[in-house]
């Protein structure tokens, strides 16, 4: 069985972080959420095959239609999970002018490492957003220079949580979605999966979005706060929150808010489980807009984990998979169409590196200008961008 989550004994002094303490959720008044599928992780390892089998049945039900899930039972508890809220509320609390300076975050190069300002997603200054970020790449799980001076101390605790999540949490998860594809349980983790130590290419964040004013959104998009777009990696595990801000877009062209489920992970798919699955697997698009009306006065905490796809890899459709070979693959939507009109003109498609770090340097997000291009598809209004000779049409 895989073993549970354990926090590592601290090797130093440790600093008193108050403990996080959530936010009420909303009472859902006239919402509608978002039906997703919960994942019970620990199943994968139930004695009774028919038990895997019913679990792989039911992911492979929520990644083709939703891309979205629940996952629970993952080896991580509530009270655990809240102690890295504290951590990164702490971090907020005691990052100093100096850091959020010297730290500060260069997206236009390709890579959110370090501390985003609540002012836009370029590194320079815009306008507000009330969204502060700090991002762990592996350089700075290597180098404590690279992290405000307040995590120093909780740097083990941090990499130890975030090494549980990548090589546990996300290696079982994907042994589930090997299986769903009919290939070896550990495929997609070997042949896909950026790894080898804290955090290879992928990164882990801690978010904080200060409830919106009337001055952020009148320069900014209103009430929403990221604008609707996939991520572009293999899988991403999100902290299910008590503040509500997170909405997918449904098949029926509608978004929807992701309720709370204390404890839970949120999964989302990412573009290239969706182009590696040759568009069986849903990247499916998403967006941050402002909580229901009973929680806008609260701060929201958002951690979470993007893995990323091995970066020198072009990726392709798994065709060893035989659920590929038998229903071929599905061209019907998103970024798997695009790379595959691509594939056909004999373009080369761009590597998992290219891929991410053209689409982080060019990244507009409300705040920021140039506004992005809008274009009206079967009357619904759509971001577009180009990156790489692949067009990116999403939902704002
Ligand atoms: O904070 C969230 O719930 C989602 C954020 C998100 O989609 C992202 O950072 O890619
Ligand atoms: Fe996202």
């Amino acid at each position: 069985m895989a073993e549970p989550y354990v926090p590592p004994t601290p090797t130093e002094p440790q600093p008193h972080v108050p403990t996080w303490i959530p936010p009420p959720p909303t009472d859902g008044k006239g919402i509608e959420f978002a039906q997703l599928h919960t994942i019970e992780l620990n199943l994968l390892e139930d004695p009774d095959p028919a038990v895997v089998q019913k679990l792989v049945e039911t992911a492979k039900i929520a990644i083709k239609e939703d891309g979205f899930l629940y996952l629970t039972n993952y080896g991580v508890s509530l009270e655990q999970l809240h102690r890295q809220f504290s951590i990164g509320q702490y971090t907020y609390d005691h990052i100093t002018e100096e850091e959020k300076e010297r730290l500060k975050w260069n997206p236009q190069g390709g890579s959110y490492a370090g501390y985003k300002a609540p002012f836009g997603w370029r590194r320079e200054k815009g306008a507000p957003d009330g969204i502060e970020q700090f991002n762990f790449y592996k350089q700075q799980f290597a180098d404590l220079n690279l992290v405000p001076s307040c995590l120093h101390p909780l740097m083990e605790e941090i990499a130890a949580f975030v090494h549980y999540l990548t090589t546990s949490v996300n290696r079982r998860l994907l042994k589930l979605f090997s299986l769903v594809l009919e290939l070896p349980p550990d495929w997609l983790y070997e042949n896909i999966q950026s790894r080898g130590g804290i955090v290879a290419d992928s990164y882990f964040r801690h978010a904080l979005f200060r409830p919106l004013t009337e001055d952020i959104k009148s320069v900014g998009g209103g009430a929403l706060r990221m604008n609707g777009h996939t991520d572009y990696g293999t899988t991403t595990l999100l902290f299910s929150v008590p503040v509500s801000s997170l909405q997918i877009w449904g098949r029926d062209n509608k978004w929807r808010y992701v309720g709370y489920n204390p404890g839970a992970l949120v999964i989302n798919i990412g573009e290239t489980l969706e182009i590696i699955s040759g568009g069986h697997f849903k990247a499916t698009r998403h967006r941050v807009v402002e909580p229901p009306e009973d929680q806008r006065t609260f701060e929201r905490l958002s951690l979470v984990l993007f893995n990323a796809s091995e970066s020198d890899m072009r990726v392709q459709p798994a065709y060893v998979s035989p659920l590929i070979q038998r229903e071929g693959c599905i061209e019907e939507q998103g970024v798997y169409k695009e790379f595959k009109a691509l594939m056909d003109k004999g373009f080369p498609v761009p590597t998992n590196r290219e891929w991410r770090e053209s689409q982080i340097a060019s990244i507009r997000q409300v705040a920021d200008n140039p506004k992005m291009k809008i274009v009206l598809v079967n009357g619904v209004e759509m971001s577009e961008q180009m990156y790489h000779g692949v067009k990116v049409l999403l939902p704002v």
